[in-house]
């Protein structure tokens, strides 16, 4: 794993330094020397002889950071006190807090918030339940849930370890979309226990959002949920992740100038994402689609234990061709990668067809970097934020839980999938776009807004659709 890319570019070094026998002067350039950018120095304590700072160094992804601690080290006079890594201290206690909409300022106050008026509340909504949608945070509220089993590529982590994604969710639906939500890591990856569970919670909230839980259970753990509840449960992973890779194919087709109708697709990784990202090209037309996983190519006639592998098999792959990625690639025009970091080489995107298209959609680590195969491929994106073209379901989770909390939908249904896909890929104009630019920010505002508003226009004209926006009456 990539320990310079996972840990942060940037750290904070704490010296403490005795003036008597260094200067500060010897300690800058030494990491200079070392490859580190020194962008802020604070003074933490000084006496008359001994200074202790901390200094903040960014690197780039070159450089070990090893190297610079082991420099300052060895210099005379200088003690490294600690190092702190940016990204672990943005993460102490966590990255969210609850907040109060309105401070119990009083008696008066808190006779209103709670006992006794708050049983006048209580007692509307017994009478009339779906006052709970006015009257309590399942207007604006949705639960993040992950059973920890298949966190970004990194595999069975677990909940504990699951939890820093779901914060992440969670802050972004807040900062992005002003959805408010709650990670929610579960004890368990019993099917039947993560279904009760979430049942048993759904009271309190307008939608679920599932997120990194492992294929096969995910795609029946979904389907049951979306029967038994009646508010949106949207499996991110998947459909979050095929809104957003259709619409940037749509764009990069433009840029290769290729028919969807006409492109041969292969993708590696035939999970949860790769499964809803197959469907969605299915549903828009892809005639040639070849899905490889551990064993190989998915070919229909053969029997898999995995009953998704099976519908998969029949549906796609029209060729019948069987082979590893190395085979089935030759001549593909688009490689979709949904596995784990590192699987593509070089050579397997040369032995693909003229101007190819590489989606590497694998976190934290794509299935090839950029860098790599930059000069050989029409069009390139990553999962990741620190390259261009950002391939990556934040794209699509806050917009379209937005729109569905406004109309308060029943469901995330087809339509609306397809409405937020379109409201994505339009983001971007035609004098815009570009073999770097596909796909919008995450941080264009006027993205959340137009994936909002096609996403309610589709739910009501689905009939999901329980409140008309004021706007829309
Ligand atoms: N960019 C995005 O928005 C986005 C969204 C969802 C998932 N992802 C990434 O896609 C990957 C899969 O996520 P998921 O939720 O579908 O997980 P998953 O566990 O449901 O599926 C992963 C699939 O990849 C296969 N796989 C693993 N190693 C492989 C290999 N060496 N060769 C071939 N197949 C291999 C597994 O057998 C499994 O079928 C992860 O890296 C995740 O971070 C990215
Ligand atoms: O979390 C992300 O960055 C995207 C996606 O949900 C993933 O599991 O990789
Ligand atoms: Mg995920």
């Amino acid at each position: 794993m990539d320990n310079n890319r996972l840990g942060g570019k940037s750290v904070i070094l704490r010296l403490e330094m005795n003036t008597n026998e260094v200067h500060f002067g010897q300690v800058a350039s030494s990491i200079f020397e070392a490859g580190g950018d020194i962008v802020a120095i604070d003074v933490i304590q000084t006496s008359q002889n001994v200074t202790v700072r901390d200094i903040t160094i960014t690197v780039t992804d070159t450089v070990d950071i090893g190297i610079i601690t082991e420099m300052v080290k060895s210099l005379n006079g200088v003690r490294l006190v600690n190092i702190s890594d940016r990204t672990f201290l943005l993460h102490l206690g966590g990255k969210i807090e609850t907040k109060l909409k309105a401070p119990i300022q009083n008696r008066d106050d808190l006779s209103r918030v709670y006992t006794p008026d708050v049983a006048r509340v209580c007692m509307a909504i017994h009478e009339e339940p779906r006052k709970a949608f006015t009257l309590t945070i399942k207007r604006n509220t949705v639960a993040v849930v992950s059973d920890g089993s298949a966190v970004l590529g990194l595999g069975n982590i677990g909940p504990y370890a699951a939890m820093p994604v779901m914060e992440g969710k969670s802050m972004l639906f807040k900062q992005l979309a002003d959805v408010d939500s709650f990670p929610i890591c579960l004890n368990t990856q019993d099917t039947e226990q993560i279904i009760a569970t979430i049942k048993a919670i759904a009271p309190g909230f307008g939608g679920i959002n599932l997120e990194d839980i492992s294929s096969p259970r995910c795609f029946e753990i979904e389907q049951r949920l979306r029967e038994e509840l009646d508010i949106p449960v949207f499996h991110d992973d998947q459909h979050g992740t095929a809104v957003v890779l259709y619409a940037a194919l749509i764009n990069a087709l433009k840029i290769v100038n290729k028919s969807i109708h006409e492109i041969k697709v292969v993708v590696c990784g035939i999970g949860a994402a790769g499964v809803a990202c197959s469907k969605i090209l299915l549903s828009a037309g892809v005639q040639n689609i070849i899905g490889v996983d551990r064993q190989g190519a998915l070919v229909s006639g053969t029997t898999y234990d995995n009953g998704m592998w099976q519908w998969y098999a029949e549906h796609t792959n029209p060729n019948r061709v069987h082979g590893s990625l190395r085979e089935v690639i030759q001549g593909a025009d688009v490689f979709i990668g949904l596995s784990a970091g590192g699987l593509l080489r070089r050579e397997d995107v040369m032995a693909m067809a003229d101007n190819p298209i590489v989606f590497a959609m694998a976190n934290p680590t794509p299935e090839i970097r950029p860098e790599e195969v930059e000069d050989i491929v029409g069009v390139i994106a990553t999962g990741r934020s620190d390259y261009p073209n950002q391939i990556n379901n934040v794209l699509c989770f806050p917009g379209i839980f937005r729109g569905a909390l406004d109309c308060r939908a029943t469901t995330i249904n087809e339509e609306m999938k397809l409405a937020a896909a379109e409201a994505i890929a339009s983001a971007i104009s035609d004098d815009e776009r570009s073999r770097h630019y596909i796909i919008p920010s995450v941080f264009n505002q006027a993205v959340v807004k137009a994936i909002r508003d096609l996403v309610i226009k589709a739910a009501m004209k689905t009939g999901v659709a329980r409140r008309i926006p004021r706007e829309y009456r």
